[in-house]
């Protein structure tokens, strides 16, 4: 046998047990930074290296794109070799690439297109101007919610009865119904169908499924805590007679409920695989004492728990850090004033918060320190509007039929085809039953429109097909390239809006460098543009490029999943922000503490908690109340950092307030400006000053050189 210690050394007594259990099913429960996913890894290792199965007989399931890539490497460090036909990936990614194989047996089109949620927006938006519904009543968001929540409980509007005069179901369902068929008929699967498509092939297609379950003798999850319905059901009907299934969560951990994931799949486990071993890790790797004191005591105030106890042989090291800021400027100025100081990798360094909205007052204080930085799955590169807009383009040129992609470039840049116009357009097509490709032809040629309306658009498929007929041969780089230049996109992003231009050509070039970087790696790809193009929908940003690579990570809490930092700042702890306010109102206060326990978890050496005393929503600065969440936690565990205090070792003389509201003033680095607000009393007296050159800032008076002018 292969000499496997360089497998079995690095792990503890019980990770060991896990990683050389023999053939079964296992669970492995255990808390946060207890190293599941280290043993998820290794695992996968010993049984290639101990030759119990190839590469080909395994497959991996991880929660993001970029999880599955790192597991790649490891195993792949482990192994000292590259490992072909294994399968590593998402539930989507996984998903999509059996339908890509097997598009027959899923009654799709082999050029079945990927709808993401925009799209499934913009199509359910056309559905309901069919059935003339109010769409102030009938929001696409709600439609395209109802139809995701059933998909991914497995169920298609065939199979929910709308019982007595439940009218709202019924109007759902007749939607849903519709939006199946529109999709069925052009050939287009949005993400929970990805998942819903391959279970229901599975299911009804014997050999196929016999086909998977024998090739497939080890499947392994990670995450198991949010799996949801449908994707429960995939594992199932995946792991056949003779496979073994590994699943690794912490219920503790659990944040997708909102989103369907089911904690009590980790009950269902041990009712549907009676035999499945149970194994528990709670020695945490990852975080000082103190740090994992604080995520102990803040998780132990939920009552719904399975219940285990962290504990770490490291140092209790540095206190956790509390700092109560005036205003969310001042604690983005402060967080950044902490990082600016910050001696090691930028990229060890992350800003966690509650919602995506709160990224912008630290991405400009950050910006004016000159830091790099990188919005971690928020802000997505690949919805980006500019780059959604190249994309449609080489969506047409590859696929004509692709009425999504035809509607977002048909007048962009600006051809002068109206409304009107492309309303009769759809009323052609649905007549037809065709593309709106197509339904330009028919129009054309039956004389249907008015010569005004046809030669726009007569020119608009002349062109599409020249182009295409011209890029022909060229590579997928070279494609997008064409596209840029011969759209004029650049100079339409200048017109549209001069000052957001500039970021769209950087967002363009970005996108060049990834179709390059595409080519190198999928040199076989025998269609490199459906590829990319299904890449992109799927990806969307995770892997998002950035200039530097090392950066300063901003990302929302449920981004930061399975990560972990050197230094944590865990940001907006406030009632209403953190715990939602919506979280509240629906009872999922536990859902948010785990949140929190989440983020405290991602830290290894230091971590600093914020909250601010006041906070700008709707247009307005409201007060802010400091989280429970920071309350729950024993005061020895935390060190404040208190403006007070700070204000008293400060230096200056006892600032004497003769400023009021309307007053011109002059600030040493902002220039001048004038007071807008007041607020607070004697030492902590603030003041709100929009300044000339475009800032408004809360500026707290002892700290600040404001002078009349
Ligand atoms: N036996 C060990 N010896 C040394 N380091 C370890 C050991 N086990 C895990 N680690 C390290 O501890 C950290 C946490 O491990 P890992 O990310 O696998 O934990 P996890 O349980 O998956 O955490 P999470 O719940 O956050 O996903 C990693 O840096 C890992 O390399
Ligand atoms: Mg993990």
């Amino acid at each position: 046998m292969e000499d496997i210690s360089h497998i079995i050394d690095p792990l503890n007594a019980v990770q060991r047990e896990a990683v050389a259990a023999p053939a079964e099913h296992l669970l492995i429960l255990a808390g946060a930074g207890s190293g599941k996913t280290r043993v998820l890894v290794h695992r996968i290792a010993w049984i290639l290296e101990t030759q119990q199965a190839s590469p080909h007989n395994i497959l991996a399931v991880t929660f993001t794109n970029k999880a599955a890539s790192e597991m790649q490497t490891r195993i792949n460090q482990l192994l000292q070799t590259t490992t072909l036909g294994l399968w590593v990936g998402t539930f989507h990614g996984i998903c999509h690439r059996l339908l890509r194989m097997h598009w027959q047996e899923a009654r799709l089109p082999s050029t079945f297109q990927i709808l993401d949620s925009d799209d499934q927006q913009r199509v359910i938006k056309r559905i309901l101007t069919t059935f003339a519904l109010d769409d102030k009543i009938w929001t696409p968001k709600q439609v395209q919610q109802f139809i995701n929540n059933c998909k991914e409980q497995g169920l298609r509007s065939q199979h929910i009865i709308a019982e007595g005069y439940d009218l709202w179901l019924k109007q759902m369902l007749s939607l849903y119904q519709t939006y199946e068929e529109y999709c069925q008929k052009n050939g287009l699967v949005d993400f929970a169908e990805l998942l819903l498509r391959t279970y229901e092939t599975l299911r009804d297609n014997t050999a196929l499924r016999a086909t998977y379950q024998t090739r497939f003798r080890h499947v392994l999850v990670d995450e198991f805590q949010d799996t949801n319905d449908i994707q429960y059901k995939l594992l199932r009907i995946l792991v056949g007679q003779h496979s073994y299934l590994f699943a690794v969560g912490d219920d503790d951990q659990s944040i997708y409920g909102w989103r369907g994931a089911k904690i009590e799949n980790i009950q269902n486990l041990s009712k549907d695989y009676p035999a499945i071993h149970m194994i528990r890790l709670e020695q945490n790797y990852r975080s000082t004492g103190t740090i994992l004191s604080v995520a102990n005591n803040l998780i132990a105030n939920n009552k719904k728990r399975l219940g285990k106890n962290l504990w770490t042989d490291g140092e209790a090291g540095e206190p956790v850090y509390l700092y109560s800021a005036y205003s969310e400027i001042d604690e983005a100025q402060f967080i950044v004033g902490k990082i600016a100081d910050w001696v090691k990798k930028w990229q060890e360094v992350a800003i966690l918060y509650r919602t995506s909205a709160q990224s912008r007052v630290f991405e400009e204080a950050l910006i004016q320190k000159n830091i790099p930085y990188r919005i971690f799955g928020g802000l997505r590169f690949y919805e980006r509007a500019e780059i959604k807009d190249v994309l449609a383009y080489l969506r047409l040129l590859h696929h004509r039929q692709n009425d999504t992609a035809f509607e977002r470039i048909i007048n962009l840049p600006k051809r002068g085809i109206g409304d009107k116009t492309l309303e009769n357009l759809r009323a052609i097509a649905r007549q037809h039953q065709c593309a709106l490709w197509e339904a330009v032809h028919h129009a054309i040629n039956a004389q249907l429109l008015t010569k005004r309306a046809a030669t726009p658009l007569l020119e608009f498929v002349t062109f599409i097909d020249k182009l295409s007929e011209q890029l022909l041969d060229c590579s997928l780089s070279e494609k997008v390239q064409q596209i840029i230049q011969q759209m004029g996109l650049i100079a339409h992003y200048q017109k549209d809006d001069p000052i957001d231009a500039q970021r769209r050509q950087e967002n363009l070039d970005e996108l060049l460098r990834a179709t390059q970087q595409f080519e190198t790696q999928n040199k076989e790809e025998f269609d490199i543009v459906s590829a990319f193009l299904a890449q992109a929908a799927l990806e969307a940003g995770e892997g998002q490029g950035s200039k530097f690579d090392d950066c300063v990570q901003l990302m929302t809490l449920h981004s930061a999943k399975g990560l972990e930092f050197s230094l944590v700042f865990l940001c907006g702890l406030e009632e209403g922000l953190f715990p939602h306010q919506n979280s509240l109102d629906e009872g999922n206060l536990e859902e948010e503490r785990r949140l929190c326990y989440v983020g405290i978890t991602r830290a290894r050496q230091t971590l600093y908690l914020s909250h601010s005393e006041t906070r700008a929503q709707y247009g307005q600065r409201n007060n802010a109340e400091q989280s429970r969440f920071i309350r729950e936690i024993p005061s020895e565990l935390l060190q404040e950092i208190r403006l007070k205090s700070a204000y008293s070792n400060h230096s200056g003389v006892q600032p004497s307030i003769t400023l009021q509201v309307g007053d011109n003033v002059s600030h040493p680095t902002y220039g001048n400006g004038v007071i807008i607000e007041q607020e607070g009393q004697g030492e902590l007296t603030r003041f709100q000053v929009r300044f000339a050159k475009g800032a408004t800032k809360w500026l707290l008076l002892a700290y600040t050189r404001l002078e009349k002018c």
